[in-house]
């Protein structure tokens, strides 16, 4: 058996050493401008801005539903400074530590008080959300397979909506994806037949669809869930969320109930669909998990039994996003030519990975392809420009 390669850790130079040196940094400050915290939060989120190349790793908080797990998942890296260690635990600590000096998890004010709501919220309620999503009401009269790749496609795209990708400066003045590069595609990889088909197969279909980021991709996946019941004929789906603030925009239960509400008080056709959302969930065919595994810093190859059989029982699962992405395949440096399929033999059930690419990580390319990607455009893997729709039946 060939040895995997190198698990992607952040050196100088790289685009994870980016996210710990740059992008955190500017998470912790919005976080800190957007509260009135005192003495004790400051200082602590002072401490955390400080120590990713200086303190050695220590074990986050006692608290929360993993707080007996992170003893154990520092235990492999006690000693070293949060950029010697793998790009995936890094910025999982990361996230759990900004929880502890915030106070999330501390009887007291602070506890429960998610620390990036306010950007959330700022999102939710912007008015060009509701005017981007204007396409929506022109759907009436298409057939069901040009609805369903459209809101594919949207629930695909809304991916590069996440705020913590919104932070770095190149992402954020990247384009849509019509402006990447003329020689490539923007969808990379497009294996959304095979997903339509075995649904359509399926005697009662049943979906997982693990969510990514709340807001502007979480409402899209919920306009796609909801023709995945009303029209494909999928009898009950499972949306898979956080159970706590995590890379920022990640959704939450409580994300899911805003994007909700948000939805079912819109006037016409996203209204309607917001309110037969609703009426999904009365009846428990659409249901909302969540599970401590979802912030942990281990791939899905380490998956506790109740989740995999979740993941087993499903027509398809649908992963969405980068960071998913990154935790199914291995955040590993593959070769790009890598096969999705071979690298995702090992996940119990039928996948389909719904992913702009945000990140180093990048398999299932064609050599023709990546020939063309290397040559146009050396940021191709991170800056959002490109997505991939891939299928492990
Ligand atoms: O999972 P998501 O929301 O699609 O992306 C998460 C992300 O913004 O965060 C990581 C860097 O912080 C990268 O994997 C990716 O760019």
């Amino acid at each position: 058996m060939t040895r995997e390669p190198d698990a992607i850790v952040p050196e100088p130079g790289t685009f994870a050493w980016s996210v710990l040196h740059d992008r955190h940094p500017a998470v912790i400050a919005k976080v800190r401008e957007a509260f009135p915290f005192g003495p004790q939060q400051n200082e602590a989120l002072d401490e955390l801005a400080s120590e990713t190349s200086v303190a050695t790793i220590t074990a986050p908080e006692p608290s929360g539903c993993d707080r007996d797990c992170w003893p154990e998942w520092v235990r492999e890296f006690a000693g070293r400074q949060l950029d010697q260690t793998p790009f995936l635990f890094a910025e999982s600590y990361f996230y759990r530590r900004l929880l502890d000096a915030t106070g999330f998890y501390r009887p007291g004010p602070w506890w429960s008080v998610d620390p990036f709501a306010p950007m959330k919220h700022a999102e939710l309620t912007d008015a060009r959300l509701a005017e981007d999503l204007g396409w929506f009401e022109t759907l009436t009269g298409a057939s069901s397979t040009e609805i369903g790749a459209v809101l594919l496609s949207a629930s695909l795209w809304g991916n590069r909506a996440d705020l913590g990708f919104q932070m770095s400066t190149r992402a954020a003045s990247a384009g849509r994806a019509d402006d990447a590069p003329e020689a490539a595609p923007a969808v990379l990889v497009d294996d959304s037949d095979l997903m339509w088909s075995l649904l359509r197969r399926a005697d009662s279909p049943q979906v997982v669809m693990v969510a990514d980021n709340t807001g502007r991709e979480l409402i899209p996946d919920l306009l796609l869930i909801d023709h995945l019941l009303e029209t494909v004929g999928v009898q009950a789906v499972a949306l898979h969320v956080k159970p706590a603030p995590y890379y920022v925009s990640d959704a939450t239960g409580a994300d899911v109930i805003a994007c909700l509400t948000w939805l079912a008080e819109r006037p016409e056709q996203l209204g309607r669909a917001g309110v037969r959302l609703r009426r999904a969930c009365a009846t428990g065919r659409l249901t909302i998990h969540t599970h401590a595994f979802y912030c942990a810093p281990l791939t899905y190859h380490d998956l506790p039994a109740d989740l995999a059989a979740s993941f087993a029982d499903a027509t398809v699962t649908i992963m969405k996003g980068d960071l998913n992405y990154r935790r199914l395949v291995g955040d590993r440096h593959w070769p790009p030519t890598t096969g999705f399929e071979q690298l995702t033999s090992y996940f119990p059930g039928p996948v389909t990975a719904l992913r702009t690419l945000k990140s180093d990580v990048a398999v299932g390319i064609s050599p023709q392809l990546l020939e063309v990607l290397d040559k146009s455009d050396t940021t191709w893997r991170t800056v959002g420009t490109h997505a991939v729709v891939q299928t492990r039946p």
